[in-house]
């Protein structure tokens, strides 16, 4: 379980989070939704140790990760797909995947689960990341993600930049990954509609306050879509 209760963050004098709380259970998808700039990003940079909160707890299975760096955080089972993918353009699609081994204990492989997700990858396994497509990227990124082992997985705007059919994969293998595999999983997102058919709880932010939170079930469509729209 992810529990995030009352996070601060600012950047120098900008407050950028304020009093954020999210949580997430195994075997489900947490999706947080709001319009450019609001601080998602930011929420999750937060989550992984990337940004230093300066209020608040995240607690992971239990244990509290804010004093934490980002490696100790991935090594707890907390893993993240970034936003533009961040694929090493001149790595091939197997060191791009081999580079989350760099923690693992030696020995340890690229898991198949990887390649039965995206068949793609196994194919290209000798290709350059920088030649694969967005969507492509986008399979490695999460591929790259999966091979660290997590419990937890944390993907910022997977489906910024791609292609339709593409998008209904990569929504296929989310359901998967949570609902047959127990994952825990935090999505970012811009589009309203791919977070309501994969979501378990849905949380809105609008300038870094959550303004509405709730299981996806009982949450009021409209009032949502209006606070994207503001
Ligand atoms: N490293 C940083 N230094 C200063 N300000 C930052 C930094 N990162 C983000 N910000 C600011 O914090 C606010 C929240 O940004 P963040 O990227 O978290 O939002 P977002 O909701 O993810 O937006 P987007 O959908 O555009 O990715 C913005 O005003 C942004 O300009």
């Amino acid at each position: 379980m992810l529990q995030v209760t009352d996070i601060d963050l600012s950047y120098g004098a900008s407050r950028c989070l304020r009093g954020v709380s999210l949580s997430v259970g195994p075997g489900q998808v947490a999706a947080v939704l709001g319009r450019n700039g609001v601080g998602k990003s930011s929420l999750l940079r937060s989550i992984i140790g990337l940004e230093k909160i300066q209020g608040g707890s995240i607690l992971w299975e239990g244990n509290e990760m804010r004093g934490l760096g980002p490696a100790e955080r991935a090594r707890a089972g907390i893993g993240y797909v970034p936003q533009g993918r961040e694929i090493f353009p001149f790595l091939t699609v197997q060191e791009n995947l081999e580079t989350a081994l760099a923690a693992a204990p030696r020995g340890s492989a690229v898991p198949d689960e990887v390649f039965d997700l995206f068949p793609i990858l196994r194919q290209f396994l000798r290709r350059r990341g920088g030649d694969l497509s967005g969507g492509q990227q986008q399979q490695l990124a999460i591929g790259r993600a999966l091979t660290a082992r997590p419990r937890l997985l944390i993907l910022d705007e997977p489906t910024e930049g791609i292609q339709p059919n593409v998008i209904k994969d990569i929504a296929k293998v989310i359901h998967h990954l949570a609902h047959d595999r127990n994952f825990a999983i935090v999505l970012v997102e811009q589009y309203f509609e791919f977070a309501r058919d994969l979501a378990d709880t849905i949380t809105v932010m609008v300038r870094g306050e959550v303004a509405l939170s709730g299981r996806t079930s009982e949450l009021d469509e409209a009032e949502v879509r209006k606070l994207l729209t503001v």
